[in-house]
Protein backbone atom coordinates (compact mmCIF):
# COMPACT_ATOMS: atom_id res chain seq x y z
CA UNK A 1 0.00 0.00 0.00
CA UNK A 2 1.63 3.75 -0.89
CA UNK A 3 0.49 5.60 1.54
CA UNK A 4 -0.85 5.28 5.20
CA UNK A 5 -1.75 8.68 6.79
CA UNK A 6 -5.08 8.11 6.87
CA UNK A 7 -4.96 4.53 8.53
CA UNK A 8 -2.90 6.44 11.14
CA UNK A 9 -4.98 9.05 11.78
CA UNK A 10 -8.09 6.26 12.19
CA UNK A 11 -5.74 4.58 14.37
CA UNK A 12 -4.34 7.29 16.33
CA UNK A 13 -7.75 8.47 16.93
CA UNK A 14 -9.26 5.64 18.16
CA UNK A 15 -6.22 3.93 20.16
CA UNK A 16 -5.50 7.41 21.70
CA UNK A 17 -8.68 8.50 22.34
CA UNK A 18 -8.65 12.34 20.86
CA UNK A 19 -8.32 13.75 17.37
CA UNK A 20 -5.56 12.42 15.60
CA UNK A 21 -4.09 15.51 15.15
CA UNK A 22 -3.96 16.28 18.31
CA UNK A 23 -0.58 17.91 20.12
CA UNK A 24 1.24 14.44 20.62
CA UNK A 25 4.35 16.26 20.23
CA UNK A 26 3.41 17.60 23.43
CA UNK A 27 3.59 14.13 25.81
CA UNK A 28 6.76 13.51 23.97
CA UNK A 29 8.17 16.84 25.31
CA UNK A 30 6.89 15.61 28.46
CA UNK A 31 8.13 11.91 28.20
CA UNK A 32 11.56 13.60 27.52
CA UNK A 33 11.65 16.23 30.37
CA UNK A 34 10.08 13.56 33.43
CA UNK A 35 13.01 11.00 32.07
CA UNK A 36 15.98 13.77 31.96
CA UNK A 37 14.85 15.38 35.86
CA UNK A 38 14.84 11.39 36.75
CA UNK A 39 17.94 11.02 36.79
CA UNK A 40 18.87 14.01 39.01
CA UNK A 41 15.97 12.47 40.95
CA UNK A 42 17.59 9.06 41.40
CA UNK A 43 21.51 9.15 40.82
CA UNK A 44 22.18 11.11 43.64
CA UNK A 45 20.04 10.03 46.34
CA UNK A 46 21.18 6.45 45.70
CA UNK A 47 24.61 7.22 45.93
CA UNK A 48 24.10 8.92 49.21
CA UNK A 49 21.95 5.82 50.46
CA UNK A 50 25.02 3.54 49.65
CA UNK A 51 27.30 5.51 50.93
CA UNK A 52 25.45 6.98 54.11
CA UNK A 53 24.05 3.02 54.56
CA UNK A 54 28.15 2.07 54.35
CA UNK A 55 29.31 4.05 57.05
CA UNK A 56 25.91 3.82 59.21
CA UNK A 57 26.76 -0.21 59.32
CA UNK A 58 30.18 0.52 60.42
CA UNK A 59 28.73 2.60 63.08
CA UNK A 60 25.92 1.41 64.64
CA UNK A 61 26.06 -2.35 63.65
CA UNK A 62 24.20 -4.31 61.63
CA UNK A 63 21.23 -4.51 64.23
CA UNK A 64 20.47 -1.06 63.60
CA UNK A 65 20.72 -1.04 59.75
CA UNK A 66 18.05 -4.33 60.16
CA UNK A 67 15.67 -1.93 62.25
CA UNK A 68 16.69 1.32 59.41
CA UNK A 69 15.91 -1.24 57.22
CA UNK A 70 12.39 -2.55 58.57
CA UNK A 71 10.99 1.25 58.77
CA UNK A 72 11.94 1.90 55.21
CA UNK A 73 10.07 -1.10 54.03
CA UNK A 74 7.37 -0.65 56.37
CA UNK A 75 7.04 3.19 55.45
CA UNK A 76 7.47 1.82 51.32
CA UNK A 77 4.70 -0.59 51.56
CA UNK A 78 2.23 1.55 53.51
CA UNK A 79 3.37 4.73 50.90
CA UNK A 80 2.84 2.27 48.14
CA UNK A 81 -0.85 1.74 49.29
CA UNK A 82 -1.82 5.06 49.75
CA UNK A 83 -0.22 6.50 46.57
CA UNK A 84 -3.05 7.54 44.09
CA UNK A 85 -2.56 6.75 40.82
CA UNK A 86 -0.55 9.36 39.47
CA UNK A 87 0.31 7.75 36.29
CA UNK A 88 -3.14 7.69 35.10
CA UNK A 89 -3.76 10.93 36.25
CA UNK A 90 -0.80 12.41 34.14
CA UNK A 91 -1.88 10.51 31.10
CA UNK A 92 -5.64 12.18 30.94
CA UNK A 93 -4.12 15.44 32.07
CA UNK A 94 -1.69 15.24 28.86
CA UNK A 95 -5.24 14.23 26.62
CA UNK A 96 -6.77 17.17 27.96
CA UNK A 97 -3.97 19.41 27.90
CA UNK A 98 -4.12 18.31 23.90
CA UNK A 99 -7.68 18.91 23.37
CA UNK A 100 -7.51 22.18 24.93
CA UNK A 101 -4.50 23.37 22.49
CA UNK A 102 -6.19 21.75 19.59
CA UNK A 103 -9.72 23.95 19.82
CA UNK A 104 -7.38 27.09 20.22
CA UNK A 105 -4.97 26.00 17.26
CA UNK A 106 -8.66 25.03 14.95
CA UNK A 107 -9.95 28.84 16.30
CA UNK A 108 -7.26 29.95 14.43
CA UNK A 109 -6.70 28.16 11.21
CA UNK A 110 -10.68 29.27 11.13
CA UNK A 111 -10.95 32.45 11.93
CA UNK A 112 -12.70 34.13 9.30
CA UNK A 113 -15.31 31.64 9.11
CA UNK A 114 -16.01 31.71 12.48
CA UNK A 115 -16.32 35.00 12.32
CA UNK A 116 -18.69 35.38 9.06
CA UNK A 117 -20.75 33.17 11.00
CA UNK A 118 -20.65 34.73 13.81
CA UNK A 119 -20.39 32.06 15.94
CA UNK A 120 -17.40 33.46 18.67
CA UNK A 121 -20.46 32.55 21.66
CA UNK A 122 -20.22 28.83 20.44
CA UNK A 123 -16.63 28.83 19.97
CA UNK A 124 -16.15 30.22 23.23
CA UNK A 125 -18.40 27.49 24.46
CA UNK A 126 -16.38 24.99 23.34
CA UNK A 127 -13.01 26.72 24.48
CA UNK A 128 -14.65 27.05 27.67
CA UNK A 129 -15.75 23.78 28.06
CA UNK A 130 -11.79 22.18 27.09
CA UNK A 131 -10.26 24.68 29.78
CA UNK A 132 -13.17 23.82 32.15
CA UNK A 133 -12.58 20.13 31.94
CA UNK A 134 -8.55 20.87 31.89
CA UNK A 135 -8.61 22.97 34.96
CA UNK A 136 -10.65 20.55 36.85
CA UNK A 137 -8.80 17.71 36.40
CA UNK A 138 -5.70 19.64 37.23
CA UNK A 139 -7.58 20.68 40.63
CA UNK A 140 -8.24 17.16 41.24
CA UNK A 141 -4.61 16.73 40.97
CA UNK A 142 -3.63 18.81 43.37
CA UNK A 143 -6.17 17.94 45.78
CA UNK A 144 -5.00 14.62 45.85
CA UNK A 145 -1.31 15.86 45.84
CA UNK A 146 -1.42 18.14 49.21
CA UNK A 147 -3.40 14.95 50.90
CA UNK A 148 -0.63 12.89 50.03
CA UNK A 149 2.52 15.32 50.30
CA UNK A 150 0.93 16.10 53.92
CA UNK A 151 0.98 12.24 54.43
CA UNK A 152 4.06 12.08 52.67
CA UNK A 153 6.14 14.09 54.64
CA UNK A 154 4.75 13.05 57.82
CA UNK A 155 5.33 9.62 57.28
CA UNK A 156 9.07 10.35 56.03
CA UNK A 157 10.40 13.06 58.14
CA UNK A 158 8.79 12.17 61.44
CA UNK A 159 8.95 8.52 61.80
CA UNK A 160 12.26 7.84 59.91
CA UNK A 161 14.04 10.33 62.37
CA UNK A 162 12.26 9.00 65.43
CA UNK A 163 13.63 5.43 63.70
CA UNK A 164 16.86 6.50 63.14
CA UNK A 165 17.73 8.34 66.25
CA UNK A 166 16.36 5.60 68.00
CA UNK A 167 18.98 3.28 66.27
CA UNK A 168 21.54 5.93 66.56
CA UNK A 169 21.32 5.42 70.42
CA UNK A 170 22.54 1.58 70.40
CA UNK A 171 25.61 2.32 70.47
CA UNK A 172 25.21 4.64 73.44
CA UNK A 173 23.12 2.53 75.29
CA UNK A 174 24.25 -0.97 74.23
CA UNK A 175 28.02 -1.13 73.73
CA UNK A 176 28.26 -4.75 72.69
CA UNK A 177 25.83 -4.19 69.37
CA UNK A 178 27.80 -0.84 68.31
CA UNK A 179 29.71 -1.29 64.59
CA UNK A 180 32.88 -2.30 63.83
CA UNK A 181 34.12 1.27 63.83
CA UNK A 182 33.10 2.32 67.12
CA UNK A 183 34.75 -0.96 68.75
CA UNK A 184 37.82 -0.70 66.66
CA UNK A 185 37.76 3.59 68.11
CA UNK A 186 36.76 1.68 71.66
CA UNK A 187 39.89 -0.86 71.38
CA UNK A 188 41.94 1.88 70.59
CA UNK A 189 40.88 3.97 73.70
CA UNK A 190 41.52 0.97 75.93
CA UNK A 191 45.28 0.27 74.49
CA UNK A 192 46.23 3.90 74.58
CA UNK A 193 44.53 4.93 78.31
CA UNK A 194 44.86 2.35 80.78
CA UNK A 195 43.82 4.55 83.45
CA UNK A 196 40.60 5.41 85.64
CA UNK A 197 39.49 8.06 83.17
CA UNK A 198 38.93 5.85 80.63
CA UNK A 199 35.19 5.50 81.16
CA UNK A 200 34.99 9.32 80.32
CA UNK A 201 37.06 8.95 76.90
CA UNK A 202 34.80 6.13 75.88
CA UNK A 203 31.37 8.38 77.14
CA UNK A 204 32.97 11.27 75.12
CA UNK A 205 33.86 8.73 72.11
CA UNK A 206 29.97 7.56 72.41
CA UNK A 207 28.45 10.96 71.65
CA UNK A 208 31.00 11.87 69.08
CA UNK A 209 29.85 8.74 67.38
CA UNK A 210 26.24 9.36 68.14
CA UNK A 211 26.12 13.09 66.42
CA UNK A 212 27.94 11.39 63.59
CA UNK A 213 25.48 8.81 63.08
CA UNK A 214 22.56 11.05 63.73
CA UNK A 215 24.10 13.64 60.89
CA UNK A 216 24.56 10.38 58.58
CA UNK A 217 20.59 9.51 59.80
CA UNK A 218 19.54 12.87 58.64
CA UNK A 219 21.63 12.28 54.98
CA UNK A 220 20.52 8.78 54.72
CA UNK A 221 16.30 10.38 55.83
CA UNK A 222 17.22 13.35 53.12
CA UNK A 223 18.07 10.96 50.55
CA UNK A 224 15.14 8.01 51.41
CA UNK A 225 12.77 11.21 51.47
CA UNK A 226 14.26 12.25 47.68
CA UNK A 227 13.92 9.21 46.50
CA UNK A 228 10.41 8.62 48.00
CA UNK A 229 9.57 11.67 46.39
CA UNK A 230 10.29 10.71 42.91
CA UNK A 231 8.24 7.44 42.88
CA UNK A 232 5.43 10.45 42.16
CA UNK A 233 7.61 11.48 39.30
CA UNK A 234 8.35 7.70 38.46
CA UNK A 235 4.37 7.19 37.81
CA UNK A 236 3.80 10.78 36.62
CA UNK A 237 6.57 9.56 33.89
CA UNK A 238 4.71 6.16 33.32
CA UNK A 239 1.41 8.12 32.52
CA UNK A 240 3.89 9.88 29.65
CA UNK A 241 5.61 6.91 28.61
CA UNK A 242 1.95 5.21 27.75
CA UNK A 243 1.10 7.81 25.91
CA UNK A 244 4.48 7.86 23.76
CA UNK A 245 4.18 3.76 23.70
CA UNK A 246 0.74 3.81 22.39
CA UNK A 247 2.11 6.23 19.48
CA UNK A 248 4.83 3.87 18.78
CA UNK A 249 2.73 0.87 19.11
CA UNK A 250 0.69 2.08 16.27
CA UNK A 251 2.93 3.66 14.41
CA UNK A 252 4.75 -0.26 14.20
CA UNK A 253 1.24 -1.81 13.79
CA UNK A 254 1.01 0.31 10.61
CA UNK A 255 3.93 -1.02 9.31
CA UNK A 256 3.10 -4.25 9.95
CA UNK A 257 -0.09 -3.84 8.39
CA UNK A 258 -1.96 -4.56 11.35
CA UNK A 259 -5.28 -2.14 12.14
CA UNK A 260 -7.66 -1.48 14.83
CA UNK A 261 -11.33 -2.28 13.15
CA UNK A 262 -13.49 0.13 14.45
CA UNK A 263 -16.71 -1.14 12.73
CA UNK A 264 -19.79 0.27 13.86
CA UNK A 265 -23.56 -0.59 12.81
CA UNK A 266 -23.68 -2.89 9.48
CA UNK A 267 -26.58 -3.16 7.63
CA UNK A 268 -27.82 -7.13 7.41
CA UNK A 269 -26.88 -8.72 4.36
CA UNK A 270 -24.09 -6.10 3.54
CA UNK A 271 -20.44 -7.93 3.04
CA UNK A 272 -17.79 -7.51 5.29
CA UNK A 273 -14.57 -5.91 4.80
CA UNK A 274 -12.11 -6.74 7.43
CA UNK A 275 -9.36 -4.07 7.62
CA UNK A 276 -6.69 -6.96 8.41
CA UNK A 277 -7.37 -8.58 5.23
CA UNK A 278 -6.77 -6.66 2.41
CA UNK A 279 -7.05 -8.77 -0.68
CA UNK A 280 -6.89 -6.17 -3.13
CA UNK A 281 -3.42 -5.37 -5.00
CA UNK A 282 -2.22 -1.98 -6.30
CA UNK A 283 -0.09 -2.22 -9.29
CA UNK A 284 2.22 0.70 -10.29
CA UNK A 285 3.82 2.25 -13.30
CA UNK A 286 0.87 1.74 -15.60
CA UNK A 287 0.26 3.86 -18.59
CA UNK A 288 -3.66 4.03 -17.49
CA UNK A 289 -5.75 3.91 -14.66
CA UNK A 290 -7.68 0.94 -13.92
CA UNK A 291 -10.52 -0.66 -11.63
CA UNK A 292 -11.41 -4.13 -11.58
CA UNK A 293 -13.80 -5.19 -9.58
CA UNK A 294 -12.68 -2.87 -7.10
CA UNK A 295 -15.53 -2.00 -3.75
CA UNK A 296 -14.96 1.59 -2.21
CA UNK A 297 -15.68 1.27 1.25
CA UNK A 298 -14.50 3.34 4.43
CA UNK A 299 -11.70 2.16 6.19
CA UNK A 300 -13.53 0.73 9.35
CA UNK A 301 -14.83 -1.90 6.37
CA UNK A 302 -18.30 -1.12 7.46
CA UNK A 303 -19.58 1.07 4.93
CA UNK A 304 -19.69 0.35 1.64
CA UNK A 305 -20.17 3.19 -1.00
CA UNK A 306 -19.58 1.91 -4.28
CA UNK A 307 -19.93 -1.58 -5.53
CA UNK A 308 -17.25 -3.42 -7.08
CA UNK A 309 -16.06 -0.58 -9.58
CA UNK A 310 -15.01 -1.20 -13.06
CA UNK A 311 -13.84 1.53 -14.85
CA UNK A 312 -11.29 2.33 -17.61
CA UNK A 313 -9.31 5.77 -17.84
CA UNK A 314 -6.98 6.20 -20.85
CA UNK A 315 -4.80 9.23 -21.28
CA UNK A 316 -6.93 11.43 -23.14
CA UNK A 317 -10.31 10.19 -21.37
CA UNK A 318 -11.22 13.09 -19.73
CA UNK A 319 -13.44 11.91 -16.61
CA UNK A 320 -15.98 14.21 -14.43
CA UNK A 321 -17.27 11.94 -11.64
CA UNK A 322 -20.89 13.33 -10.61
CA UNK A 323 -22.96 11.84 -7.70
CA UNK A 324 -25.47 13.08 -4.37
CA UNK A 325 -23.25 14.27 -1.67
CA UNK A 326 -21.88 11.55 0.28
CA UNK A 327 -21.68 8.63 -2.33
CA UNK A 328 -18.39 8.33 -2.16
CA UNK A 329 -17.15 10.22 -5.70
CA UNK A 330 -14.35 11.61 -3.03
CA UNK A 331 -13.69 8.53 -1.99
CA UNK A 332 -12.42 6.96 -5.15
CA UNK A 333 -9.86 9.21 -5.15
CA UNK A 334 -8.90 8.30 -1.59
CA UNK A 335 -8.04 4.64 -2.97
CA UNK A 336 -6.40 5.52 -5.74
CA UNK A 337 -4.04 7.39 -3.86
CA UNK A 338 -3.59 4.51 -1.41
CA UNK A 339 -5.26 6.81 1.41
CA UNK A 340 -8.11 3.49 1.94
CA UNK A 341 -7.45 -0.21 1.07
CA UNK A 342 -8.13 -1.48 -1.96
CA UNK A 343 -10.18 -4.57 0.23
CA UNK A 344 -10.49 -6.65 -3.26
CA UNK A 345 -9.81 -6.35 -7.14
CA UNK A 346 -6.92 -4.75 -8.95
CA UNK A 347 -6.29 -1.40 -9.38
CA UNK A 348 -3.67 -0.28 -12.23
CA UNK A 349 -2.26 3.42 -11.89
CA UNK A 350 0.72 5.46 -13.03
CA UNK A 351 3.37 5.36 -10.64
CA UNK A 352 3.76 7.48 -7.72
CA UNK A 353 4.36 11.03 -8.01
CA UNK A 354 3.39 14.93 -8.53
CA UNK A 355 4.24 14.49 -12.21
CA UNK A 356 1.76 11.61 -12.65
CA UNK A 357 -1.41 12.09 -10.76
CA UNK A 358 -1.89 15.06 -8.92
CA UNK A 359 -4.79 15.94 -6.86
CA UNK A 360 -6.52 19.82 -6.37
CA UNK A 361 -8.42 19.67 -3.74
CA UNK A 362 -12.08 22.12 -3.47
CA UNK A 363 -10.20 23.88 -0.36
CA UNK A 364 -6.92 25.04 -1.13
CA UNK A 365 -3.66 24.88 0.75
CA UNK A 366 -1.08 27.88 0.91
CA UNK A 367 1.77 26.81 2.21
CA UNK A 368 3.80 29.29 4.00
CA UNK A 369 6.91 30.58 1.89
CA UNK A 370 7.37 32.97 -1.35
CA UNK A 371 4.78 33.96 -3.92
CA UNK A 372 6.68 31.10 -5.99
CA UNK A 373 6.87 28.58 -3.41
CA UNK A 374 3.10 29.36 -3.93
CA UNK A 375 2.90 28.13 -7.41
CA UNK A 376 5.74 25.22 -7.47
CA UNK A 377 4.10 23.52 -3.88
CA UNK A 378 5.22 20.52 -3.54
CA UNK A 379 8.23 21.51 -4.35
CA UNK A 380 10.93 24.06 -2.45
CA UNK A 381 12.86 26.54 -3.86
CA UNK A 382 15.61 24.27 -4.19
CA UNK A 383 13.85 21.61 -5.89
CA UNK A 384 12.73 24.88 -8.28
CA UNK A 385 16.43 26.19 -8.90
CA UNK A 386 17.83 22.27 -9.74
CA UNK A 387 15.01 21.89 -12.52
CA UNK A 388 16.17 25.00 -14.10
CA UNK A 389 13.08 26.56 -14.82
CA UNK A 390 12.45 30.52 -14.20
CA UNK A 391 10.40 33.37 -13.10
CA UNK A 392 10.00 34.10 -16.48
CA UNK A 393 8.03 31.04 -16.71
CA UNK A 394 6.27 31.40 -13.37
CA UNK A 395 5.03 34.97 -15.09
CA UNK A 396 3.75 33.19 -18.25
CA UNK A 397 1.84 30.53 -16.04
CA UNK A 398 0.25 32.97 -14.07
CA UNK A 399 -1.29 34.40 -17.49
CA UNK A 400 -2.36 31.29 -17.81
CA UNK A 401 -4.68 31.12 -14.97
CA UNK A 402 -5.30 34.93 -15.31
CA UNK A 403 -3.47 35.80 -12.39
CA UNK A 404 -1.03 37.61 -14.07
CA UNK A 405 -1.02 40.55 -11.98
CA UNK A 406 -0.48 39.02 -8.68
CA UNK A 407 3.56 39.85 -8.81
CA UNK A 408 2.85 43.10 -9.28
CA UNK A 409 0.11 43.65 -6.32
CA UNK A 410 2.31 41.76 -4.21
CA UNK A 411 5.42 42.21 -4.37
CA UNK A 412 7.45 40.14 -6.20
CA UNK A 413 7.82 36.10 -6.86
CA UNK A 414 9.83 36.28 -3.38
CA UNK A 415 6.71 38.46 -1.70
CA UNK A 416 6.30 36.59 1.89
CA UNK A 417 2.37 37.13 3.09
CA UNK A 418 0.20 35.12 4.96
CA UNK A 419 -1.30 33.68 1.50
CA UNK A 420 -4.12 32.32 3.16
CA UNK A 421 -5.62 35.95 3.90
CA UNK A 422 -4.16 37.60 1.06
CA UNK A 423 -6.05 35.54 -1.62
CA UNK A 424 -9.32 35.48 -2.57
CA UNK A 425 -11.36 32.45 -2.78
CA UNK A 426 -11.52 32.25 -7.06
CA UNK A 427 -7.52 33.47 -6.57
CA UNK A 428 -6.58 30.49 -4.63
CA UNK A 429 -8.41 27.92 -6.70
CA UNK A 430 -6.74 29.62 -9.66
CA UNK A 431 -3.62 29.33 -8.08
CA UNK A 432 -3.76 25.67 -7.50
CA UNK A 433 -4.06 25.51 -10.97
CA UNK A 434 -1.38 27.35 -11.45
CA UNK A 435 0.27 24.64 -10.10
CA UNK A 436 -1.12 21.99 -12.30
CA UNK A 437 0.46 23.70 -15.52
CA UNK A 438 4.03 23.88 -13.41
CA UNK A 439 3.70 20.42 -12.83
CA UNK A 440 2.30 19.27 -16.26
CA UNK A 441 1.10 15.92 -14.58
CA UNK A 442 -0.49 13.17 -17.05
CA UNK A 443 -3.10 13.31 -14.43
CA UNK A 444 -5.06 15.88 -12.61
CA UNK A 445 -7.97 14.66 -10.12
CA UNK A 446 -10.08 18.26 -9.77
CA UNK A 447 -12.10 17.58 -6.96
CA UNK A 448 -14.51 20.89 -7.55
CA UNK A 449 -11.55 22.67 -7.77
CA UNK A 450 -12.75 25.48 -10.25
CA UNK A 451 -16.15 26.02 -8.02
CA UNK A 452 -15.18 29.39 -7.04
CA UNK A 453 -13.85 30.20 -10.69
CA UNK A 454 -15.86 32.19 -13.08
CA UNK A 455 -16.97 30.12 -15.88
CA UNK A 456 -15.08 32.14 -18.58
CA UNK A 457 -11.64 31.70 -16.69
CA UNK A 458 -13.25 28.11 -16.03
CA UNK A 459 -13.24 27.17 -19.74
CA UNK A 460 -10.16 28.62 -20.28
CA UNK A 461 -8.52 26.48 -18.10
CA UNK A 462 -10.20 23.41 -18.79
CA UNK A 463 -9.08 24.46 -22.49
CA UNK A 464 -5.29 24.94 -22.03
CA UNK A 465 -4.94 21.78 -19.67
CA UNK A 466 -6.25 19.72 -22.41
CA UNK A 467 -4.03 21.07 -24.96
CA UNK A 468 -1.39 20.46 -23.02
CA UNK A 469 -1.73 16.53 -22.84
CA UNK A 470 -2.97 16.55 -19.15
CA UNK A 471 -5.95 14.16 -18.52
CA UNK A 472 -8.53 15.19 -16.39
CA UNK A 473 -10.93 13.33 -13.87
CA UNK A 474 -13.30 16.21 -12.50
CA UNK A 475 -15.62 15.12 -9.51
CA UNK A 476 -18.51 17.75 -9.42
CA UNK A 477 -22.37 18.03 -9.86
CA UNK A 478 -22.28 21.16 -12.42
CA UNK A 479 -23.48 19.76 -15.38
CA UNK A 480 -21.86 22.68 -17.28
CA UNK A 481 -18.74 20.80 -16.64
CA UNK A 482 -19.71 18.33 -19.02
CA UNK A 483 -18.61 19.63 -22.47
CA UNK A 484 -15.04 19.10 -20.64
CA UNK A 485 -15.24 15.28 -20.50
CA UNK A 486 -15.49 12.16 -22.94
CA UNK A 487 -16.77 9.93 -19.82
CA UNK A 488 -19.43 10.21 -17.08
CA UNK A 489 -19.31 8.20 -13.95
CA UNK A 490 -22.56 8.44 -11.83
CA UNK A 491 -21.65 7.39 -8.55
CA UNK A 492 -24.99 6.13 -6.38
CA UNK A 493 -26.83 5.55 -8.92
CA UNK A 494 -27.67 2.73 -11.10
CA UNK A 495 -28.89 -0.98 -10.59
CA UNK A 496 -29.33 -2.37 -6.95
CA UNK A 497 -26.09 -3.72 -6.13
CA UNK A 498 -23.85 -1.87 -8.57
CA UNK A 499 -24.78 1.98 -7.55
CA UNK A 500 -22.52 3.13 -10.41
CA UNK A 501 -22.99 3.94 -14.54
CA UNK A 502 -20.05 4.70 -16.71
CA UNK A 503 -21.32 6.86 -19.82
CA UNK A 504 -20.11 8.07 -22.71
CA UNK A 505 -20.67 12.05 -22.32
CA UNK A 506 -21.02 12.59 -26.47
CA UNK A 507 -24.09 9.64 -26.05
CA UNK A 508 -27.18 10.85 -26.36
CA UNK A 509 -28.64 10.24 -23.09
CA UNK A 510 -25.76 12.23 -21.13
CA UNK A 511 -26.74 15.16 -23.17
CA UNK A 512 -30.23 14.95 -23.39
CA UNK A 513 -29.96 14.38 -19.70
CA UNK A 514 -28.25 17.98 -19.32
CA UNK A 515 -30.50 19.48 -21.78
CA UNK A 516 -33.15 18.49 -19.54
CA UNK A 517 -31.52 19.40 -16.44
CA UNK A 518 -30.96 23.16 -18.13
CA UNK A 519 -34.52 23.08 -19.61
CA UNK A 520 -36.45 22.37 -16.35
CA UNK A 521 -34.09 24.92 -14.56
CA UNK A 522 -35.02 27.58 -17.08
CA UNK A 523 -39.22 26.74 -16.80
CA UNK A 524 -38.26 26.55 -13.28
CA UNK A 525 -37.52 30.81 -14.09
CA UNK A 526 -40.08 31.59 -16.41
CA UNK A 527 -42.83 30.51 -13.89
CA UNK A 528 -42.29 32.88 -11.90
CA UNK A 529 -42.31 35.52 -14.84
CA UNK A 530 -46.03 36.64 -14.66
CA UNK A 531 -45.33 36.67 -10.88
CA UNK A 532 -42.93 39.28 -11.77
CA UNK A 533 -44.75 41.13 -13.90
CA UNK A 534 -47.44 41.66 -11.78
CA UNK A 535 -44.93 42.79 -9.24
CA UNK A 536 -43.37 45.08 -11.71
CA UNK A 537 -46.79 46.90 -12.41
CA UNK A 538 -47.77 47.04 -8.85
CA UNK A 539 -44.40 49.49 -8.35
CA UNK A 540 -44.73 51.54 -11.54
CA UNK A 541 -48.94 51.62 -10.05
CA UNK A 542 -47.33 53.22 -6.76
CA UNK A 543 -44.80 55.16 -8.23
CA UNK A 544 -47.23 56.40 -10.53
CA UNK A 545 -44.40 56.02 -13.52
CA UNK A 546 -46.16 56.85 -17.00
CA UNK A 547 -44.68 53.67 -18.54
CA UNK A 548 -46.87 51.25 -20.07
CA UNK A 549 -48.06 48.13 -18.17
CA UNK A 550 -46.57 44.86 -19.22
CA UNK A 551 -48.24 41.66 -18.68
CA UNK A 552 -49.25 38.51 -20.30
CA UNK A 553 -49.18 37.83 -24.20
CA UNK A 554 -52.93 39.09 -24.67
CA UNK A 555 -51.86 42.28 -22.59
CA UNK A 556 -48.76 42.83 -24.77
CA UNK A 557 -50.99 42.20 -28.03
CA UNK A 558 -53.38 45.10 -27.07
CA UNK A 559 -50.56 47.47 -25.97
CA UNK A 560 -49.15 46.83 -29.38
CA UNK A 561 -52.35 47.74 -31.41
CA UNK A 562 -53.01 50.68 -29.24
CA UNK A 563 -49.55 51.61 -30.18
CA UNK A 564 -49.53 51.19 -33.74
CA UNK A 565 -53.67 53.17 -33.65
CA UNK A 566 -52.32 55.79 -31.19
CA UNK A 567 -49.15 56.27 -34.83
N1 LIG B 1 -12.23 8.31 7.16
C1 LIG B 1 -13.49 7.96 7.00
N2 LIG B 1 -13.99 6.92 7.69
C2 LIG B 1 -15.25 6.55 7.54
N3 LIG B 1 -16.11 7.13 6.68
C3 LIG B 1 -15.68 8.16 5.97
C4 LIG B 1 -14.35 8.65 6.08
N4 LIG B 1 -14.22 9.69 5.24
C5 LIG B 1 -15.41 9.86 4.64
N5 LIG B 1 -16.28 8.94 5.06
C6 LIG B 1 -17.67 8.76 4.64
O1 LIG B 1 -17.69 8.28 3.32
C7 LIG B 1 -18.80 8.81 2.64
C8 LIG B 1 -18.37 9.31 1.28
O2 LIG B 1 -17.53 10.43 1.43
P1 LIG B 1 -16.97 11.21 0.16
O3 LIG B 1 -16.11 12.29 0.67
O4 LIG B 1 -16.39 10.26 -0.81
O5 LIG B 1 -18.30 11.80 -0.46
P2 LIG B 1 -18.51 12.65 -1.78
O6 LIG B 1 -19.35 11.84 -2.71
O7 LIG B 1 -17.22 13.13 -2.32
O8 LIG B 1 -19.39 13.82 -1.19
P3 LIG B 1 -19.45 15.38 -1.53
O9 LIG B 1 -20.18 15.53 -2.81
O10 LIG B 1 -20.24 15.90 -0.40
O11 LIG B 1 -18.05 15.90 -1.58
C9 LIG B 1 -19.39 9.88 3.51
O12 LIG B 1 -20.60 9.41 4.04
C10 LIG B 1 -18.38 10.08 4.61
O13 LIG B 1 -19.01 10.31 5.84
Amino acid sequence: MGNNNYFKAINLDTRLGNTADQLITTDVKRFCDALASLYSNLGKPVLDIVIFNYQLVRNIGSRGMYGILASYIVTATIMKAITPPFGKLAAEEARLEGNFRIAHSRLITNAEEIAFYNGSEMEKTILDRTYSQLIKHINHIYKIRIAYNMFEDFLIKYSWSAVGLIMASIPVFFPEYAGSAQIEREKILDKNNAGSDILDLKQGSRTQGFITNKRLMVGLADAGGRLMYSYKELSELAGFTFRVYSMIQVLEDINEQKFVQTSGMKPEGEEVFDINKIEGVTEYGHEGLHFKNIPIVTPSGDTVLVKDLNVDINPGDHIMVTGPNGSGKTSILRVISGLWPVFRGVLKRPSIGINEIMYIPQRPYLSIGTLRDQIIYPHNFEDFQKSGRTDKELFSILKTVYLDYIPEREGGMNAVKVWKDVFSGGEKQRIQMARLFYHHPRYVVLDEATSAVSPDVEALMYGSAQDEGITIITISHRPSLFKYHTLLLKVGEGEKGKNWILESISSSNTLIESVDTEIKKIEGHLSDVAELKERLNEINRELKLNVPLVGNDDDDKELKHAKRTLI
